[in-house]
């Protein structure tokens, strides 16, 4: 079924104003005007202030519904949850939840009191009369769990007893509190029984805002799993999860007077409705079309409502406000934060269970061979009693005491075998959610670490301007008082390094758990295989021995059935990160844009005349803005990556076991490899440089049975042409990791070509017409790198990055040589060639033979013979079918070999290849290689040329540095 977008319903509900506020002399500052409209007037300002006599002292906010002091709680219910009942026992999720100031009435509305229930009951009485109407055609059964977060801990209400509780993500990727209470339940009441219950648990304390403050964010999880009962054998279940939660309140520290434990209660509070705040402005910009990546891990609340806001769920945001004049900074902040909560869109889908086809078929052939071991158990018990009711057999002889014997000893070692085999199986599954937390931990790691890289960087561009004393010393801030930057460092950098502590901390103790767990699965696996080994002493008849046969069997194709879903598991988050490099790529191409735009302005300002290669990068630059052809790219990505979350491209079909073994064996490998350690990551250099832990478990290599962490984000960059062996079984894998790495690789190889999925001639054309302009760029690179080849003088091993002119001090040459901007782009540089030469002797890339195979088969066409730098640009001669190379000069300097060219059925483009040298760049120290080059605000250096190649760009993102050729990450690039 298709994901849906939603958007979050926000209301608001203003409460009346309350004893005390009357006594303070407070006035009404909050109006509702019509269903909608929130009218809040500043009490503040002075209308007789001349400077402020014509600003408006009202300011006008529009919500979904607004409530004001006359609604009733039946009201609120319906105009915000009752639509939701219809969803959850579809098996939609569901969101409720409070959110406002302390003492603005959130429990209020979600508790409320004996003779006006709140939210919580009401809902669950119109959910269990809707279950009471499906009864006849499905089997239900709901379950509930209440917990609180206090102080970042996650306490069970229902049984406090039980400790702290850790929040994870299952397979599904559905957060999951380990270890709570979930209790049975058939009513309403029996609810709110619990609830009253749970809530005399809940930590609530007096502070000077309200008598009876919750100091803990309450979660009423409500779970509706629906089994129908059709004739079918493959059963639908589908799961509805309702979450209902009342938020503790928002306070200012000076206002409550709140001091020692109720102030930390408060800090932590305020901490996560911020991280809660910030989640919904990251999510508001992203609903408005402006991309961020949004960081649910800040806090327990926001990693628990990540469905809510961002996922997967019907959500309704219920604000609270006092009306009193005297709340008004409070009642405006969470106004604000409402009213921007409106442009969050949610995708919601139905959770259906074994919905997916092959997972589907193997659990059916898991229960019929369950049946099957049925039948055969029956028949063995029905023969013995045959054979035991035979008049002519003597009653009791030693040879049946030994047989009966032997049949019940295998009986108890076959029990004791399938309860081995359940073991593994919860085993395997609690490896693959840990799995999905280290990979989550692992990208929080590399964001956090691209903070901190970004302002290292930062803050050695600044120390290189201050000591050379170059006129943007003046723009530097951290310059202005010859800081050198150390005690400037932004907060955001400070709390990242913090992050990257707490989360090598987790990282250690997931772990620990991760070693611990596959140890308890390597014994049970030997105790599994001990009593493999003595059955067979005990197997007195065929038919035992045929059951036995089908249990291994069954075990072992709930084996596959786990790998399966890990394989699922891994191929989704390796889209994930490829969704944040993509957003942090389209952040710095706008500041790249921004920056051109600039360049340009100041030095037609500044009257420097532009020399052609310049200028001639700047049309270039313009000409893929204005076609979007990056935009294509991106588009292209996020329809490949929706389809792979699908599954509607590359689901894995039952026949995956001979569709990977049809492929070279080449595309079996993945990206990152078995038997040797993945390549450096950030996290090392940091410790490199910071003198912490090396290196995580979970960058080692796992055993056999654990699913590893996909590469660290700039592998991911790399194309499937470097590969290595995979960790998980190829087979599975393979297929699913190869489109994710690099979707839109594959989708330009031609149709027919790597495991199907093949596109239209059409969708061909449309692709390649989006990335003309950047094969475009590849070639011009290319010429000027075998322009340098050609001239001896020029051709440099060491890039001369630190003494690259300015481009603002340039003066135009009359000497024809290599743009500056060339020099300063190492991957264009001869160097490049020079790196594929050294390369020569290993096997070439997949995708290098593959083009040039291509090129081979069929007729150049458009190729455009090389030309010397002295000829006259030389007319490209017209192809036979549209050539993708516009008649630009430098264009008519492509090495045939790696032309664009297509015919009626078939495009080829070649793939561009990118592999990080990592044994060389690792070591190679950072600082000294910043050369003096425009730089975008985190003091990256940028060039014309570099703007126009998303590679690079996605490179640079990622935060290496640019160094010698050989050197830098980016310097075997060649297109
Ligand atoms: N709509 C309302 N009608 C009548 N009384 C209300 C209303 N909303 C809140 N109140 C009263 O205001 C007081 C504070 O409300 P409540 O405890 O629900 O606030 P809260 O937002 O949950 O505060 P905290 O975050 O500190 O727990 C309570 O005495 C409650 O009965």
């Amino acid at each position: 079924m298709e994901p849906k977008d939603q958007p979050l319903v926000v209301a608001l509900r203003i409460r009346p104003l309350s004893d005390a506020e009357l006594q303070e002399g407070a006035t009404v500052i909050a109006h509702k005007v019509g269903e909608q409209v929130l009218v809040l007037t500043d009490p503040s300002e002075d209308a007789e202030d001349p400077l402020r006599a014509h600003r408006s002292r009202e300011r006008t906010f529009i919500f979904d519904t607004v409530f004001d002091q006359h609604a009733s709680q039946e009201e609120v219910y319906c105009a915000t949850t009752q639509r939701l009942v219809e969803g959850i026992i579809s098996g939609y999720n569901a969101t409720v939840f409070a959110y406002g100031p302390s003492g603005a009435g959130k429990t209020h509305t979600m508790l409320g009191m004996d003779a006006e229930p709140g939210i919580y009951l009401q809902t669950l009485t119109d959910l269990f009369e809707a279950i009471e109407g499906t009864r006849d055609v499905t089997d239900c059964s709901v379950s509930m769990s209440y917990f609180e977060i206090y102080n970042e801990v996650i306490r069970d209400l229902l049984n406090p007893s039980s400790g702290f509780l850790d929040l994870r993500e299952d397979a599904r990727g559905s957060i999951q509190i380990a270890g709570v209470t979930e209790v049975s339940t058939s009513n309403a009441q029996e609810i709110m029984q619990l609830l009253t219950k749970g809530n005399r648990q809940r930590t609530q304390e007096p502070t000077a805002t309200n008598r009876t403050s919750s100091r803990s964010h309450a979660v009423l999880q409500v779970t509706v799993h629906q089994r129908s009962r059709g004739a079918d054998l493959a059963e639908e279940v589908c799961v509805g999860r309702l979450f209902m939660v009342d938020l503790a309140g928002s306070e200012r520290a000076a206002q409550t007077q709140n001091r020692g434990k109720r102030m930390k209660e408060g800090a932590h509070i305020n901490r996560s409705l911020l991280a809660l705040g910030n989640c919904i402005n990251a999510l508001s910009e992203k609903g408005g079309g402006r991309a961020q990546y949004v960081n649910f891990r800040d806090s327990k609340l926001t990693r628990l409502l990540k469905d809510a806001l961002g996922g997967n769920s019907h959500t309704v945001m219920i604000a609270h406000i006092s009306p009193a004049s005297t709340c008004f900074e409070e009642s405006r902040t969470t106004l604000l934060y409402a009213y921007r909560a409106k442009n969050i869109k949610t995708r919601v889908k139905r959770n259906l269970l074994n919905v997916s086809y092959h997972i589907a078929q193997y659990t059916d052939v898991i229960s019929q061979l369950r049946g099957e071991i049925e039948q055969l158990k029956s028949r063995i018990e029905k023969q013995e009693k045959e054979r035991k009711s035979e008049p002519g057999l003597p009653v009791t002889l030693s040879p049946h005491d030994a047989e009966e014997d032997s049949r019940l000893q295998m009986n108890k070692i076959r029990a004791q075998l399938v309860g081995a085999f359940r073991e593994q199986k919860e085993m395997r599954r609690s490896l693959v959610e840990l799995e999905n937390t280290t990979v989550e931990l692992h990208m929080d790691m590399s964001r956090h670490l691209l903070t901190i890289a970004d302002w290292e960087r930062e803050k050695t561009h600044l120390r290189a301007h201050s000591g050379q004393g170059e006129p943007e010393k003046e723009e530097a801030p951290a310059d202005a008082d010859g800081d050198d930057g150390e005690s400037t460092e932004p907060h955001e950098v400070a709390l990242a390094r913090e992050e990257v502590n707490l989360l090598l901390a987790e990282q250690r103790k997931t772990a620990a758990l991760k070693a611990g767990l596959e140890r308890r699965l390597a014994h049970a696996k030997r105790k599994a295989s001990q009593m493999e080994q003595l059955l067979p002493r005990h197997v007195s008849s065929e038919d035992q021995r045929e059951v036995l046969r089908l249990l291994c069997r069954a075990h072992e194709l709930e084996v596959e059935n786990t790998e399966l879903q890990a394989s699922n598991l891994c191929r989704k988050n390796l889209l994930c990160q490829k969704d944040f490099v993509i957003q942090r790529y389209r952040q710095h191409r706008r500041l790249c844009e921004r920056l051109v735009a600039e360049q340009r302005r100041r030095m037609q300002d500044r009257g420097v005349p532009v020399p052609e290669p310049l200028d001639k990068q700047y049309r270039l630059c313009s000409q893929e803005l204005a076609e979007g052809a990056l935009d294509h790219l991106l588009l292209l990505h996020s329809v490949m990556a929706s389809s792979l979350r699908d599954g509607s491209v590359l689901s894995l079909s039952p026949s995956l076991g001979e569709s990977s073994r049809d492929q070279p064996e080449d595309l079996q490998d993945l990206p990152w490899g078995t038997q040797c350690e993945l390549p450096p990551t950030l996290l090392e250099r940091y410790s490199d440089s910071h003198g912490s832990p090396k290196a995580t478990p979970s960058m080692k290599l796992g055993r056999q049975d654990s699913i590893r962490p996909p590469p660290p984000l700039h592998t991911l960059l790399v194309p499937l042409t470097h590969e290595r062996p995979g960790f998980l079984s190829r087979k599975s894998l393979a297929p699913t990791l190869r489109p994710a790495a690099s979707p839109e690789l594959s989708a330009l190889r031609p149709s027919g070509e790597a495991g199907g999925s093949a596109l239209s001639t059409q969708a061909l054309k449309e692709m390649a017409a989006g990335t003309k302009s950047i094969a475009l760029v590849a070639a011009t690179r290319r010429c000027r790198a075998q322009d340098q080849e050609g001239s001896s003088g020029r051709s440099s091993r060491h890039l001369p990055e630190e003494t690259a002119p300015d481009p603002r001090d340039r003066k135009p040459s009359a000497t024809p040589g290599p743009s500056p901007t060339d020099r300063m782009w190492p991957g264009a540089s001869p160097c490049r060639d020079r790196s594929v030469e050294r390369r020569g002797g290993r096997k070439p890339s997949p995708s290098l033979t593959r083009s040039t195979q291509l090129v081979a088969e069929k007729p150049r066409g458009p190729a455009v013979e090389p030309a010397g730098e002295s000829q006259p640009p030389a007319a490209p001669a017209k192809p036979p079918g549209r050539s993708f190379l516009p008649p630009v000069p430098t264009a008519s300097r492509t090495k045939p070999g790696l032309s664009f060219h297509t015919d009626e059925h078939m495009l080829r483009v070649p793939e561009v290849s990118f592999t990080f040298p990592s044994a060389t760049w690792r070591s190679s120290p950072a600082p000294s290689r910043v050369p003096v080059l425009p730089r975008d605000i985190r003091g990256r250096s940028l060039t014309p040329l570099s703007l126009c190649c998303p590679r690079l760009l996605s490179h640079m993102l990622l935060g290496f540095s640019p160094g010698p050729c050989g050197q830098s990450p980016g310097s075997d690039l060649h297109a």
